[in-house]
């Protein structure tokens, strides 16, 4: 398998980035974060999600954020919806995608979703047939697909059942998600095989937290598989409330920088999209984690 020419990032940001933070962010702070983004030339950006307030109150302004934003033509944006309540909020916001949130394990679905595995599947089902006759394309996110917080390591077949059910149900894509960041390259490239058993390389995705510092390494083995999609955010913000310990996604400057060094066309400028991750981190009152993104800030002449 030939690595690819070209990669597209989904960038996570505003939705998987900011659900975690403590400190209130307002509506216009995300919706010029979103803005920044789409400058910087990220063509897909997540936006936020429509879940219950009561579980994840940084994202109960969904409503909002969706209508502030000046969309671009080009640009797609998604958000995510745990059920048909979710999904029918969303639909008032127009989205471009849907994504349905799993697990691959059981104690992480009840503790994130509140349902097991499968009790969340039938759950998605008519979400799924909503959007798609609605003409919204569907994500899958298959979280906890190396490991789980709350029952370590997660066998690759369960990865793979997942996807299938997934794929059952209608779902057009799914996302390898490595929530707790433990993975390491063999292991992710298992659970990608894992489910390229249900979909197709084009219909596959990573979406690798960085907590042990291997997100590239893990990026770059589904590079070498041929996965071609993956999702990033800036700054490397984010986490999840119901993954203790996890740190943020790999962050969207250091795949772009490892990507473009690789000679791999993102059609981002990695410039324009420090400056986002700058834009975000100095209001939140932090530096950025994002390895690349410090180092070539700080080379800029004062
Ligand atoms: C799924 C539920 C709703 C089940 O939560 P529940 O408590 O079992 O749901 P319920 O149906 O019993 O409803 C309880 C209350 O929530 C309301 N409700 C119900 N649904 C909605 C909705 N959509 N929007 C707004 N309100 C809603 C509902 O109306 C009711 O309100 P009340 O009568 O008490 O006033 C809840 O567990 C939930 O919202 N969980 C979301 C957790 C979450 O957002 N986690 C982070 C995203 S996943 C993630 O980050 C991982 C990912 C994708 O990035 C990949 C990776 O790295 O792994």
């Amino acid at each position: 398998m030939s690595i690819p020419t070209r990669v597209k990032l989904v960038e996570v940001g505003p939705r998987d980035g900011l659900q975690n933070e403590k400190q209130d962010v307002p509506a216009a702070v995300k919706i010029e974060l979103v803005h920044r983004l789409q400058a910087a030339g990220l063509k897909e950006i997540e936006v936020t999600s429509f879940v219950s307030p009561k579980w994840v109150p940084q994202m109960a302004d969904n409503a909002e954020v969706m209508a502030g934003i000046n969309r671009l033509p080009g640009v797609r944006y998604s958000v995510l919806t745990p059920n048909l309540k979710g999904f029918e909020a969303a639909l008032l916001t127009k989205p471009d995608e849907i994504v349905v949130f799993a697990s691959a394990s059981e104690a992480f679905s009840q503790k994130n979703i509140n349902c097991s595995i499968a009790e969340s599947i039938e759950r998605f089902a008519p979400v799924v047939d909503a959007a798609r006759a609605a003409g919204i394309y569907v994500r899958g996110a298959m979280s906890c697909s190396v490991g789980c917080p709350y029952e370590g390591e997660v066998a690759p077949a369960r990865v793979g059942y997942l996807a299938g059910l997934m794929r059952s149900i209608g779902v057009q894509h799914v996302g390898v998600a490595d929530t707790i960041g433990v993975g390491t390259p063999l292991k992710v490239q298992r659970a990608m095989e894992a489910t390229l058993r249900h979909f197709d390389l084009d219909d596959v995705s990573g979406h690798f937290h960085d907590t042990y510092g291997q997100a590239l390494a893990n990026t770059l083995i589904c590079l070498q598989m041929g996965v071609w999609q993956f999702d990033a955010s800036v700054a490397g913000l984010g986490g999840c409330p119901y993954a203790k310990g996890a740190t943020g996604n790999v962050a969207s400057e250091d795949v772009v920088y490892l990507l473009h060094g690789m000679g791999i066309e993102t059609g981002i400028d990695l410039d324009k999209l420090i400056d986002a991750g700058q834009f975000i981190s100095d209001f939140l009152g932090r530096s950025t984690q994002s390895r690349a993104g410090k180092a070539l800030f700080n080379k800029r002449p004062a």
